[in-house]
């Protein structure tokens, strides 16, 4: 279980994190999206006790990371694949992890053949692939079991192969009840793995929700009518969201087809046509997080 509450981290005049909170439950894999600079590298680190919020709360099992007693064998995190020393081979790194945190020693050749890199794991961390660094990391977040797993951009730099079995990795750790929080920057990527979605944009949630209930916010009517402009102004009066098209075509949610076709003959606005859209998730996504740019404030 993660929770963050009302989380507010700033770094001089920018609010990287402001008053965010949701919740990533067990057995979920639950995506973390937001454009780049949205929060979510902040909001990791302060679940690992990385950053001090300037208010609220980041907990993990019920507690602040610090809290926890060998971490390693609670919570597994994935936050930045070039955080090691890059003189150390992959199996010293994970040696010492292992010792750090009372974790059979027999784990560490386990993880580097599971994550792909028993091959690598004698040569110097600094001169692998970002793809197997990633795959390092992963190793390295796993390599105590934990019930939870906090993965940031984890399939930065992996290849097909490599994201599908990040993918496969992430669902089968979900589906064994762990809590599995993964961020990314790319809907496409996330829509396949997580079963919850929370997005934020710069540093406030902009909605937690599943997939399936974004795409359903996302379906609108495509319209067609010689007045476009008598039509827009009075859709929007009665509250439907319209977006008019290249075309002269207007998009129009909050409205079914035929509550527009009714809306317009009451106005006695003639239609060409209307028919049903769906949105793509990737559109979903844009519409959510439209003007959020660099949290600049
Ligand atoms: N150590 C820091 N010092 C100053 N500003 C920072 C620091 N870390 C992050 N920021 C700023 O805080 C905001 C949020 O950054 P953060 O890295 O959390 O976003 P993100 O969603 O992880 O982005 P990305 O997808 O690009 O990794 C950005 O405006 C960023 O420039």
């Amino acid at each position: 279980m993660i929770e963050v509450e009302e989380l507010t981290k700033r770094y001089g005049r920018t609010t990287a994190v402001d008053r965010l909170s949701f919740r990533a439950e067990p057995g979920l894999v639950t995506g973390f999206l937001g454009p780049n600079g949205a929060g979510k590298s902040t909001t990791m680190r302060a679940l690992v006790g990385l950053d001090r919020p300037d208010a609220g709360r980041a907990r993990v099992l019920g507690v602040p990371y610090a809290r926890l007693r060998h971490p390693l064998r609670r919570v597994g995190a994935l936050l930045d694949a070039d955080a090691l020393d890059p003189g150390r081979t992959p199996r010293a790194h994970l040696h010492w992890l292992a010792r750090s945190n009372r974790i059979p020693r027999a784990r560490v050749d386990e993880a580097l053949e599971w994550a792909g890199i028993a091959g690598a794991a004698s040569r110097r961390a600094g001169g692998l692939s970002l793809g197997m660094r990633q795959r390092l990391g992963v190793a390295a977040a796993l390599l105590g079991d934990p019930e939870v797993l906090v993965l940031d951009e984890p399939v930065n730099g992996l290849d097909p192969d490599g994201v599908r079995w990040m993918r496969e990795l992430l669902r089968a750790k979900a589906a064994e009840g762990r809590t599995v929080l993964l961020s990314s920057h790319l809907m496409s990527e996330v829509a396949r793995t997580a079963d919850r979605l929370v997005v934020i944009a710069r540093g406030r949630l902009v909605a937690d929700t599943s997939v399936r209930e974004l795409v359903q916010d996302g379906e609108g009517v495509l319209v067609h009518s010689p007045r476009p402009g008598d039509l827009a102004r009075l859709l929007s009066e009665r509250g439907a969201g319209v977006q008019p098209g290249d075309d002269g075509a207007l998009t129009v949610t909050g409205m079914d087809v035929r509550e527009v076709g009714e809306a317009a003959a009451s106005a006695g606005i003639p239609l060409h046509g209307s028919a049903p859209v769906r949105t793509s998730l990737e559109e979903a996504y844009m519409r959510l997080t439209a003007d959020a740019g660099e949290a600049v404030r």
